[in-house]
């Protein structure tokens, strides 16, 4: 099977030299999926996983946009349709400046699987732009968004691709996104998700990828007769996952100990309450300044300027920034310091060594791909909602996250079990992977 996978991963290579994110995340589903296709008769001979990290379509194309004192920028866009066995392709757009190909394409390829994963009808797609939005006025955030959709609006549709938000996008820039592709389509459909409440949006999709990794992390737990009461909790990140995290963390008794951004993290030993953390939202949300502005407010807290909060004691760790942001070392230091569960709200924020190093002393380790699939599950609520042109109450909408993530988490424990551990990396890739498989295999060679 090591040859298989090695050869296999040299075809993939082959084609993706120049992609090592993409490459990363191929590697973990090869290494899960395909000792179990081996065992399964349906799939031999029928290069699915092959035919799966090949998009159906990858566009690129030119954004050009205006700045406040009249110069012309030019940007790249991006849109990745990874895969449409299950669904319409459906995932965020990211505005960042790392943003290239094989960040979006180890995006979309994930997707697939997670939201194959949902068990809603969605297929996998990821976007965005290297178009960097800190520090730019409200008005150069519209008319790039306009400028970016101007474009993308001949690529998508509500039956056809569905994007929503990511990092960098939030719900501003989605409402920017969805005035342009209105005015250009003349028709106002479900094309966006994570739209504002008066104009077609969710509740409780602000809130789901934060919540649902916790609701995940709370099955992991009970699973040791555990709960979040009483633990230590250390979280990456200050944007929408990481702040929606905090607040069910607290919701469940838990503390709160850091929060962070590119700049470093805080660290707030009397634990970020929920006023403290409505002041986070402020700071981030609004003001849209550095997390260190945290401790004006707050000067019995730390900030650390530069560095990842993994060296923190804690019982349960939520890495919600942004991917490979926490390495074997840190992997180690957590360990160290007896931390019992890791949940990615990010995706893919743990690298390889970090993995294993979390399966090796087998904590509980839920990949993003299963616990940050929330986000996109009530995404996929917003749309039902759409077509049915209704909205359901905050509560019918939690209820149903709450039933989606339940479920994700026994799909990987019926799919990861090995002996009396389970393995939620495999789980989360033969789960997600069987359904699209056997859709695939339905359609023929197409
Ligand atoms: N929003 C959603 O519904 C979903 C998001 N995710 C994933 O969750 C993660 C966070 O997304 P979201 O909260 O929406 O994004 P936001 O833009 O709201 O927040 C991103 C946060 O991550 C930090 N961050 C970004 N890049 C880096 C970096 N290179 N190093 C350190 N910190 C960094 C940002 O800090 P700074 O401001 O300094 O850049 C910010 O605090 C991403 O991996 C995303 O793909 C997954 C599922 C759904
Ligand atoms: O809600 C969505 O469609 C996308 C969410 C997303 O980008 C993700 O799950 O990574």
């Amino acid at each position: 099977m090591e040859q298989k996978i090695q050869e296999f991963m040299e075809l993939v290579k082959a084609r993706n030299s120049h992609e090592p994110e993409f490459l990363q995340a191929v590697q973990e589903v090869a290494e899960t999926v395909l000792p179990y296709i081996a065992g399964q008769e349906i799939y031999s001979g029928k290069n699915i996983l092959l035919r799966m990290v090949e998009p159906e379509r990858a566009i690129t194309f030119r954004v050009s946009w205006v700045d406040d004192q009249g110069e012309i920028h030019v940007n790249r866009g991006y849109r990745i349709q990874m895969n449409s066995a299950i669904g319409p392709y459906k995932g965020g757009l990211r505005f960042h400046p790392s943003v290239n190909m094989s960040i979006l394409k180890f995006l979309a390829f994930e997707q697939v699987f997670k939201n194959s994963l949902t068990t809603l009808p969605m297929g996998g797609g990821k976007g965005g732009s290297d178009f960097d939005p800190k520090g730019k006025s409200d008005a150069e955030i519209m008319r790039f968004c306009h400028n970016f959709m101007a474009e993308l609006c001949r690529h998508i549709g509500p039956n056809t691709d569905v994007p929503a938000g990511d990092i960098g996008v939030g719900a501003r820039e989605i409402g920017y996104l969805f005035g342009m592709y209105k005015k250009i389509r003349n028709e106002f459909t479900g094309v966006l998700t994570g739209k504002g409440l008066s104009w077609g949006g969710s509740l409780i999709r602000p809130e789901a990828t934060g919540y649902g990794t916790v609701y995940f992390a709370q099955s992991m737990l009970e699973t040791k007769r555990d709960s979040f009461n009483g633990k230590k909790v250390v979280i990456s990140g200050s944007g929408n996952v990481a702040q929606y995290a905090a607040e069910k963390v607290l919701h469940l008794g838990g503390t709160v100990l850091t929060l962070s951004d590119s700049s470093g993290y805080i660290h707030d030993k009397e634990g970020i309450d929920e006023e403290k953390l409505a002041h986070v939202m402020y700071l981030k949300n609004e003001k849209r300044v550095r997390i260190s502005e945290y401790i004006e407010k707050y000067p019995n807290a730390e900030f650390h300027a530069g560095e990842k909060p993994w060296n923190v004691v804690c019982d349960v760790a939520l890495p919600c920034a942004t991917q490979n942001e926490l390495d074997g070392d840190d992997a180690k230091a957590l360990l160290a310091n007896g931390c019992m569960a890791v949940a990615e709200g990010a995706n893919m924020p743990s690298t390889p060594e970090a993995v294993s190093a979390f399966h090796e002393s087998k904590i509980l380790f839920a990949p993003g791909k299963a616990s940050n699939a929330g986000g996109v599950a009530t995404s996929g609520l917003e749309m039902s909602q759409n077509s049915l042109r209704i909205s359901w109450t905050r509560e019918e909408v939690d209820e149903r996250l709450k039933g989606i993530m339940k479920n994700i988490h026994d799909v990987c424990v019926s799919y990861g079990t090995e002996g009396n551990y389970v393995n939620y990396v495999k789980g989360a890739n033969i789960a997600g992977f069987v359904k699209v498989a056997d859709a695939m295999l339905a359609q023929g060679v197409v």
